[in-house]
């Protein structure tokens, strides 16, 4: 695959699959074990309450559907969705091992075409899926169909900085280390797809346009890691006859 192949769903489901062995493993060495702490944030951004029921879009192997579970606790509900059947079983695992006290349900589908009545969540996160899709106003629209009203939704995901120097650090970490890495698992391929994937990507002001134009209200993006990633939260409005 080439920079700038384009990337089909089946492309897009296959590389995750390939990957699901290392995944979590790959993602504790590259960040230093950050990552955990931009999915605590997004995860604090939904405002989730106990008993809520949650969802956790692209769930892969189940970080942030994890900690959406332990913030609504054992009378809440977490359903972690995702098209990777591989990622999907690795999530299941970790979850009954290390929660088994909480309502963690998981489900393989496509974030294109939710597979949930409208209106039936009080909260949802979603962990580099967005930038993985490969229609983002689509998937916009279909969150905001399931939220229940004044539900928020809060979307982490890699992010272009502004700074041209940040943007060269980005680039060389991505080129320099994490394809290099993958490479020795076989998997330079699958790595060297997150820089053109970013690069495609809309930047944060473009993605709170895209969130207002499906219909979410109070949309925010915050930038994390020095513009390096990025947390759109947004509100599904409430809609009475006067708006
Ligand atoms: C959890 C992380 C990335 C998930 C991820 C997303 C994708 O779209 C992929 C596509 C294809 C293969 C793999 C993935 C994938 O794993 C983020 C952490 C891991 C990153 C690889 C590390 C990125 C580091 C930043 C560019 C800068 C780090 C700053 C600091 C030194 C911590
Ligand atoms: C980079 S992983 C992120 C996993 C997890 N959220 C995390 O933060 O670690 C991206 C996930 O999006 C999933 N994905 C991409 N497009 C999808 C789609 N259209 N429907 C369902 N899942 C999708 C992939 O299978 C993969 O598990």
């Amino acid at each position: 695959m080439s920079d700038n192949t384009w990337h089909s769903a089946t492309d897009i489901q296959k590389i995750f699959d390939r990957i699901a062995p290392v995944y979590d493993e790959f993602n504790n060495w590259l960040s230093f074990g950050q990552h955990r702490i931009w999915k605590q944030m997004t995860v604090n951004w939904t405002e989730a309450k106990h008993s809520d029921v949650g969802l956790d879009i692209c769930c892969g192997s189940g970080d942030l559907s994890q900690l959406l579970a332990r913030k609504v606790g054992k009378t809440g509900k977490v359903i972690g969705l995702d098209f990777s059947q591989e990622l999907l079983a690795i999530a299941a695992q970790r979850a009954s091992k290390k929660y088994p006290m909480l309502r963690l349900e998981w489900v393989q589908g496509d974030a294109l075409n939710l597979p949930f009545e409208d209106n039936t969540f009080d909260c949802a996160t979603m962990g580099y899926g967005l930038r993985n899709v490969t229609d983002i106003p689509r998937c916009l629209q279909e969150i905001h169909r399931v939220l229940k009203p004044k539900a928020k939704v809060a979307i982490l995901d890699f992010h272009r900085p502004y700074q041209p120097w940040q943007q060269i650090f980005q680039k060389w970490y991505l080129d320099h280390l994490v394809v290099p890495l993958a490479q020795q698992y076989g998997l330079k391929d699958e790595y060297a797809y997150i820089m053109p994937s970013l690069e495609r990507f809309p930047s944060g002001t473009d993605q709170v346009k895209l969130a207002q134009k499906v219909g979410f209200d109070s949309v925010i993006h915050y930038p994390i890691v020095g513009g390096m990633m990025g947390v759109l939260v947004a509100t599904k409005t409430v809609r009475t006859e006067h708006n």
